[in-house]
């Protein structure tokens, strides 16, 4: 028998039975909830009269709706000005106290987006089932687990019975060899990885992403790269376990204790593949190729370095493309065969589930260097993943060197990542972000995305346009 790869263990080490339609039932070990996908749930719960099946598997958040100025977080749920965000967020604290399930509520400490609130509080471990209803769950994978998003109706059926109905996918590698170079991140890697593959590369694929660049890398970067999964079109991205994936778990709040360690630790240490694992599908990238990346356009696939220009129409492999970037020339206000350092930018946004953590953050500020915001930038706002990851900047002096550049410094949240809370783009402005998502109006109505790295949008705000953050 061919060896494992690591989806396949994580797969058979949770199916509680095979269906005759080719669908297993999958156990499911972590249960994340935010406001957004859980009210109906919840509802559908109490209209059928039943309880949690296990309390204690899952943890909520509110994130996507909290306010992230000071004085309205401050306010709790009453500074939440628009009626159906608070809705959202009062309905969860409301649901959570009626079934019993622990909340980091708005003003806990411990709050922040659940991609970087999991792993951060030992809540998420190697080895797991974790679901969430929100498509970044992949983010999870990093720490050698099997996650992937759920529509609001699973997050019912979980929450009754613990349990989920799925379809196996197929196995993927994505091999990035090689060493980065400097001032090159885990972000860059994972957009030139789309910029390759596609939004549609991964599509039936659970990726997995191996090779010296993710060896190399911190679980910090790794989350970044498995956040993205989706955005290649994967529901599950992961990276196998090693002693980066021990060290960071160990001693986390929620984190198996001394007695129990050694248990979990050996079996966490036989979670990678096989040597002689087969994959359906194999990427291999040079990582020492890689640049730094901007987006251009309105898909994470319309990526280019930041030495290059914004494609010109004859660059396009088929009339679809071609016709795709047509659009996006003009919603974006770009012309085809610009330079991307050309790109004059309005709002800088630094935070999101995919580069809100500890070192996001000092990648960003380590650019600054006593430099200011460039007078063009209306507004340059860092909004840290959690409570724990702002506490942990501020012990840093990070605040410090970021407000006195010009930035603001905002309580966590996901912030300008979406436009479901009062931050948001006016239209036509551009925004160099760091975020996952740039389709039309995902920042706001008429709104311009850019994706990029921290140090990228670091740079980009004190030039007040892209620059090479290698020789910035
Ligand atoms: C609101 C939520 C359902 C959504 C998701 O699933 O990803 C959001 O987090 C996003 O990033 O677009
Ligand atoms: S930060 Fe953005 S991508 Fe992540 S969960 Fe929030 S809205 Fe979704």
């Amino acid at each position: 028998m061919a060896g494992q790869t690591l989806y396949d263990k994580l797969w058979n080490a949770h199916e509680v039975t095979k269906r005759d339609d080719g669908s297993s039932l999958i156990y499911i070990d972590r249960h994340l909830l935010h406001e957004v996908t859980s009210p109906q749930a919840f509802e559908g719960l109490e209209l059928a009269n039943r309880a949690p099946w296990r309390l204690s598997a899952n943890i909520a958040s509110p994130d996507h709706n909290v306010p992230t100025v000071t004085k309205e977080r401050s306010a709790g749920v009453t500074g939440i000005k628009d009626k159906v965000s608070r809705l959202q967020v009062v309905t969860l604290d409301e649901n959570c106290t009626k079934f019993d399930i622990a909340e980091f509520t708005i003003n806990d400490a411990r709050q922040g987006i659940l991609h970087v609130v999991g792993p951060e509080q030992g809540l998420v471990l190697p080895g797991m089932t974790v679901v969430c209803g929100d498509s970044h769950t992949a983010t999870h994978g990093a720490l050698g687990c099997l996650a992937h998003g759920i529509g609001t109706s699973e997050v019912e059926h979980v929450l009754a019975t613990q349990c989920l109905i799925q379809k196996k996918s197929k196995n993927m590698q994505i091999r990035v060899t090689g060493q980065l170079g400097a001032g090159v991140t885990s972000k860059d890697v994972v957009l030139a990885i789309i910029a390759k593959i596609g939004t549609a590369g991964g599509t039936g694929h659970a990726i997995e992403f191996a090779g010296q660049v993710f060896e190399d890398m911190s679980m910090e970067g790794r989350m970044t790269v498995c956040n993205m999964a989706i955005e290649a079109g994967a529901r599950v991205g992961m990276v196998a376990v090693d002693d980066t994936t021990i060290d960071y778990v160990k001693g986390r709040p929620y984190a198996p204790n001394e007695s129990q360690w050694p248990q979990a630790e050996a079996y966490w240490r036989t979670l990678y593949s096989d040597d002689d694992a087969v994959f359906d599908t194999v990427v291999e990238i040079d990582g020492s190729q890689i640049a730094p990346q901007v987006s251009w356009g309105t898909s994470p696939e319309m990526v280019v370095d930041i030495t290059q220009s914004v494609p010109t129409p004859d660059q396009a492999i088929d009339e679809a493309q071609k016709e795709g970037w047509l659009r996006a020339y003009t919603y974006m206000g770009l012309e085809a065969g610009q330079k991307i350092t050309d790109i004059q930018l309005d709002r800088i946004f630094i935070g999101s589930c995919t580069n809100s953590r500890i070192e996001d953050l000092r990648d960003a500020a380590a650019v600054i260097k006593g430099r200011k915001v460039a007078d063009n930038i209306k507004e340059a706002i860092v909004v840290a993943g959690s409570g724990q990851v702002k506490l942990q900047a501020e012990a840093e002096g990070l605040d410090a060197l970021f407000t006195e550049a010009g930035f603001e410094w905002r309580e966590p949240g996901c912030s300008m990542c979406l436009a479901m809370n009062a931050d948001k783009l006016e239209p036509q402005e551009h925004c160099a972000s760091t975020s996952n998502r740039n389709f039309e109006g995902r920042q706001g109505n008429g709104g311009r995305t850019h994706l990029v790295s921290p140090a990228m949008a670091a740079a980009a705000a004190l030039a007040g346009h892209f620059v090479d953050v290698r020789t910035f």
